[in-house]
């Protein structure tokens, strides 16, 4: 199978996890993209969206599903997503497609995180992916000295405005041994809006597309 096969089946494998008659959380990128498709064929025994960008929105909007501000949601019982790298404590790096801070707000608000990846995004050791954190503008340089200090090397991800007009460092040659302090640390810098590192809220369930099928690994 394709790397694009293993993203469509966990997608799809992900609809069991959506009740009837309720809002779902819906991420971004190629696999959650998968995602909506399989959403759209559900899409009258579900009330609507809350989406992670405006690529998204779009995407949902196509399909004919009703997509809500988070404002007017009152509890979401999943948020589904994919990201760039899983650890075996299922923390996750994710940004690789510049929606982090929407993608960790919705995260945060959702009773359970499913995510939705084929298996090369697990590893070990979070870090080898380039580490996103999206940044103030005005803060862009202060900020990447700063992650030097941390150890890393941050590179400015050229002629890219995130869904909130700020701008994205991705953070190269982090060997991220606890991810916690990371994401405490990164976050505490004056003029980070959002670092890419899910690991205070981490997945709940984790849908790994391999050569075997869709594994299923609960936290
Ligand atoms: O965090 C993300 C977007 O900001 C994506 O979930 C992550 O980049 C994985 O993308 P893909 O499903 O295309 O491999």
């Amino acid at each position: 199978m394709t790397q694009d096969e293993l993203k469509k089946a966990v997608g799809w494998a992900a609809l069991e996890y959506v009740q009837p008659g309720t809002i779902v959380g819906v991420g971004t990128g190629s696999t959650a993209a998968h995602f909506i498709d399989a959403l759209g064929t559900i899409k009258h025994q579900i009330d609507g969206a809350v989406s992670s960008s405006d690529a998204s929105t779009a995407k949902l909007k196509a399909l004919g599903i009703a997509v809500y501000d988070l404002n007017e949601v009152d509890s979401l019982g999943i948020y589904v997503d994919g990201a760039d790298e899983i650890n075996g404590n299922m923390q996750m790096i994710k940004g690789g497609g510049a929606a982090l801070t929407r993608e960790k707000i919705i995260a945060s608000v959702a009773k359970t995180f499913v995510c939705i990846a084929d298996a090369s995004k697990q590893v070990a050791i979070l870090g080898r992916f380039p580490l996103p954190v999206e940044v103030i503008p005005m803060a862009r340089s202060s900020v990447a000295r700063e992650l030097v200090k941390l150890g890393g090397r941050p590179e400015y991800r050229q002629n890219v405005v995130t869904d909130n007009g700020n701008v994205i460092l991705d953070v190269h040659g982090l060997e991220i041994i606890d991810p916690v302090a990371l994401e405490d640390a990164i976050n505490a810098l004056a003029g980070v809006v959002t670092v890419g590192l899910f690991a205070r809220r981490g997945a709940d369930i984790a849908l790994i597309g391999g050569a075997d099928g869709v594994k299923t690994i609960k936290k």
